[in-house]
């Protein structure tokens, strides 16, 4: 079964792309999409004005960074359905810095129960002290409601700032948060660090690694990168999420940002030129390939992998020679890809059927006095669709 076998059956067009290369809903798909209920969440906290709904607006909306200048305070949680458009699939939910758990209002166990990530955005070029405070406050209530959270502290804003003094920063915040959270008695609490900025990569490098850990299938997904790029002669190779240049992900090999911003510079010029010379709704098929070659005898290759995801690698002119084995292997990889994402729909459906079956079992059982209840919410916190 192909990938457009696939997409066809759960009702897309494999040759559309969104019209608005955003994350407008398509007419005819939003009412089969999963619940907005049991997508995974991203909750995005943080101190006022530390940057939280520019990280949001630049990565998923497109917005260009000067123009976050002119954003207004959050005044109440802004969810996001990062939906349809797109392989991944969860919601954003945008706080307002001033939110307060003390208050009745704030229904944690809501909130962090069906939470995924938890991103505290982080100003490097404030004081920090305030933020360590808070930020030590929201672990610990959200680790108490559900321990599966992953915590990822942006330390944001980090333009112009020298690299020494954003190293410095870095370990200063890493070491106060740790010491804070060991002192409450929760030393077994892993938190990942990332230094971003919206005025470059780092914004979409950081949510790349935040992303990648809601998918379960990265290990199968990764290794099939490995396999690709040994045998074919390829230094680099990302697996794009075009519509926002996540990368979902990559081979074993470091990632250094040059590599990274040279493949999403690539997908600009790819859906930019094709946008001018193909009708705007096909500007990313499955026809979609480019190469590119840069002066220093390295070249640019990218290949459609389904709908959404683009394969973009990066390797030395000689390795090209050999295009036909290259090719030969991403088609393999292409058809791997897609029995990777076959089970897991399979797996869904069971898991559905499931589902209903015990809600039919408990539904017609009689009713005893020491009856337990039932929760049929969904556990599943994976992102992709
Ligand atoms: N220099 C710099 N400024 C940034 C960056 N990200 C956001 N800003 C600026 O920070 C200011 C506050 O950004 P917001 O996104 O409104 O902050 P927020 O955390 O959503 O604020 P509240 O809604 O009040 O909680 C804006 O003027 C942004 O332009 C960044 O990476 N670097």
């Amino acid at each position: 079964m192909s990938y457009q076998d696939e997409e066809e059956q759960m009702g897309y067009h494999v040759d559309s792309f969104p019209k608005d290369f955003g994350y407008g809903a398509f007419e005819h798909e939003s009412d089969s999409q999963t619940s907005s209920e049991t997508k995974p969440r991203i909750l995005l906290m943080g101190l006022r004005r530390s940057g939280k709904s520019s990280i949001q607006k630049v990565v998923f909306h497109k917005m260009s960074p000067n123009e976050t200048l002119f954003l207004e305070s959050t005044s109440k949680i802004v969810k996001d359905d990062i939906n349809n458009s797109s392989f991944v699939q969860f919601q954003i939910w945008d706080f307002p810095g001033q939110i307060d758990f003390i208050d009745p209002n704030f229904d944690s166990d809501m909130i962090f129960g069906g939470c995924g990530a938890l991103v505290f955005v982080i100003d490097a070029k404030d004081d920090y002290n305030e933020a360590l405070t808070k930020f030590k406050n929201t672990v610990i209530k959200a680790y108490k409601v559900n321990p599966r959270i992953k915590f990822e502290v942006f330390i944001h804003k980090v333009d112009g700032i020298s690299d020494d003094s954003k190293i410095e920063c870095q370990r200063d915040i890493h070491q106060k948060a740790t010491d804070d959270l060991s002192d409450a008695g929760l030393n077994q609490i892993h938190l990942s660090f990332h230094l971003t900025s919206i005025y470059d990569h780092s914004i979409f490098e950081a949510f790349s690694k935040v992303v990648q850990k809601l998918i379960p299938q990265l290990p199968t997904l990764e290794n099939l990168l490995n396999i690709l790029i040994t045998n074919s002669g390829i230094e680099k190779a990302f697996l794009f999420d075009v519509v926002s240049k996540i990368y979902i992900a990559t081979d074993c090999t470091p990632v250094d940002m040059q590599s990274y911003e040279l493949c999403c510079d690539m997908i600009d010029v790819v859906i930019d030129l094709s946008s001018i010379y193909s009708s705007e709704e096909t500007a990313f098929d499955n026809q979609s390939s480019s190469l590119i070659k840069l002066n220093n005898s390295t070249i640019l290759y990218l290949r459609e992998v389904n709908k959404f995801l683009a394969l973009v690698c990066i390797l030395r002119e000689d390795n090209f020679n050999h295009q036909g084995v290259i090719d030969y292997n991403f088609l393999c990889f292409r058809e791997a890809i897609s029995q990777v994402f076959e089970l897991r729909l399979k797996n869904r459906k069971l898991e559905t059927l499931e589902e209903q079956d015990e809600e039919e079992e408990y539904k017609n059982a009689p009713i005893t006095n020491g009856g337990t209840s039932v929760n049929t919410e969904s556990t599943d916190n994976s992102i992709l669709a």
